[in-house]
């Protein structure tokens, strides 16, 4: 093997980046949230970057796997996953999500509980992917080649992003940074963030994350949406809030208008029961998460699309294989995300560029983000990215903004290391439950 590409060694950099207080149904993010920023340098002096989630349970499976990976080469990416199984410590505790089943979990939800069922092989994916993006952009660096080239190469030459609208608040309840985008909690609010979205960044589709208010006011949230934007595809996300009754009549209610329904139901068995009612086209990123889920959903036809991720399914390559998949079954593809910087943004375009059949426009919390870690803001035009030619993932590192990123995360007492919404909810209402309607 080629000394050059050789890892010489690994930097973790734990961050917490500025999160908006955006609702959901497990809570309110809260003012910061944890990154994890891999960077792999090889010998020839080279440095590949990842990012992936950065609470303590992932951290103290990237630790054990940082440690082994020099001496190996940037091209063993296959190789990783049995590498991040052997140095998983095993069952850790306490880590601090608040969920308490921070440990090698085999049955658990995510601490969030909106990402599906939590596994330990999930959590090591989650910490792989980003191993591999950084292996997959010194890789393309040392080549001179773009990561979609290193994928079998890209099929587009610009990838399409929805508007992610939120419920929100105009501020933190318990203090924090504060953006200009005020507060959004009804119809009008949810239309004028759209309007915003629509002017900044041309956005064509528009996500709701529902699960925040009755389902008859996210209705008419969405009825809003399409008065204001005729044609336009509009999907609905409650994070499985509501029953199969209660799935179904919004179902009725929005077939008109809706692009897919996303988890309205929580669980395969539901999803399914919804799916046989309805016309209106199932998307999950929580009852299909897994290869292991895939047999049962798909048999029981509980979804018509699965929201890939390349951080819990395990990088880029581990994304194309469920591309696969999806496309052996008739299953359609869409692409989750969760909040996120610029090194995942270009991992994610990079990634979405090589599969042919994505035919859905891509999630992205990037919008809402102020801050950043690579030198150069993605600009969106028309609601797409143009897909980088630059070798590797065609983003650089800002040194000075990933150590002040970094140093706030020294500097937190531990309270946000690790994201827990339902905490945040808490800091304003005490009193606050998860809602199910
Ligand atoms: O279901 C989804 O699309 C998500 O889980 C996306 C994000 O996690 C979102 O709900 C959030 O961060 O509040
Ligand atoms: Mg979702």
């Amino acid at each position: 093997m080629d000394a050059k590409l050789i890892v010489d060694e690994v930097r973790l950099t734990p961050i917490l980046i500025s999160d908006p207080p955006l609702l959901n149904v497990q809570g309110v993010h809260q003012p910061y949230t944890p990154r994890l920023v891999v960077e792999v340098i090889t010998r020839g002096g080279v440095s590949g970057l990842g990012e992936t989630y950065g609470d303590g349970v992932y951290l103290d499976l990237a630790r054990p796997l940082a440690e082994a990976l020099p001496g190996r080469a940037v091209t063993d990416v296959n190789d990783l996953f049995a590498l991040a199984e052997a140095t998983d410590p095993g069952p850790r505790s306490g880590s601090g999500s608040g969920s308490g089943d921070e440990g090698a979990s085999e049955a658990g939800v995510d601490a969030g509980g909106l990402r599906g069922v939590r596994t330990a092989d999930k959590l090591r994916l989650s910490v792989v992917s980003a191993f591999e993006t950084a292996c997959l952009d010194a890789l393309g660096k040392t080549l001179g080649l773009p990561v979609h080239a290193l994928l079998g190469g890209k099929v587009r030459d610009s990838v399409e992003y929805s508007a992610y609208l939120f419920y929100r608040w105009a501020a933190h309840p318990a203090g924090g940074p504060v953006d200009d985008w005020g507060a959004a909690l009804d119809p009008a609010g949810i239309v004028a963030q759209a309007r915003r979205f629509d002017r900044a960044h041309g956005f064509r589709s528009f996500k709701l994350k529902g699960g925040v208010f009755p389902p008859e006011q996210e209705m008419a949230a969405i009825r809003a949406l399409a008065e204001e934007f005729p044609g336009r595809p509009l999907r609905l996300d409650p994070n499985g809030a509501w029953s199969v009754e209660t799935s179904l009549s919004v179902a009725r209610e929005l077939k008109d208008v809706l692009e897919y329904l996303e988890d309205p139901a929580s669980g395969t068995d539901a999803m399914a029961e919804v799916a046989a009612g309805t016309e209106v086209p199932l998307a999950t990123n929580m009852c299909v998460t897994t290869v292991q889920e895939i047999p049962e959903a798909f048999a029981k036809g509980a979804v018509r699309i699965v929201l890939c991720d390349h951080h819990y399914w395990g990088g880029l390559g581990r994304t194309r294989e469920l591309a696969a998949l999806c496309r052996t079954y008739g299953v359609g593809l869409s692409m989750h995300s969760n909040t996120h910087l610029g090194i995942s943004l270009a991992a994610m375009t990079q990634v979405a560029a090589t599969l042919p059949e994505l035919h859905h426009a891509c999630d992205t919390h990037y919008p809402w983000q102020t801050e950043d870690i690579v030198t150069t803001r993605p600009v969106f035009r028309d609601g797409r990215l143009t897909v980088s030619d630059a070798p590797g993932l065609g983003v650089d590192l800002d040194r000075d903004a990933l150590a002040a990123l970094h140093r706030r995360w020294l500097d937190d007492d531990g309270t946000l290391r690790d994201r827990d919404d339902a905490a945040a909810m808490h800091a304003a209402n005490p009193e606050w439950r998860p809602r199910r309607w």
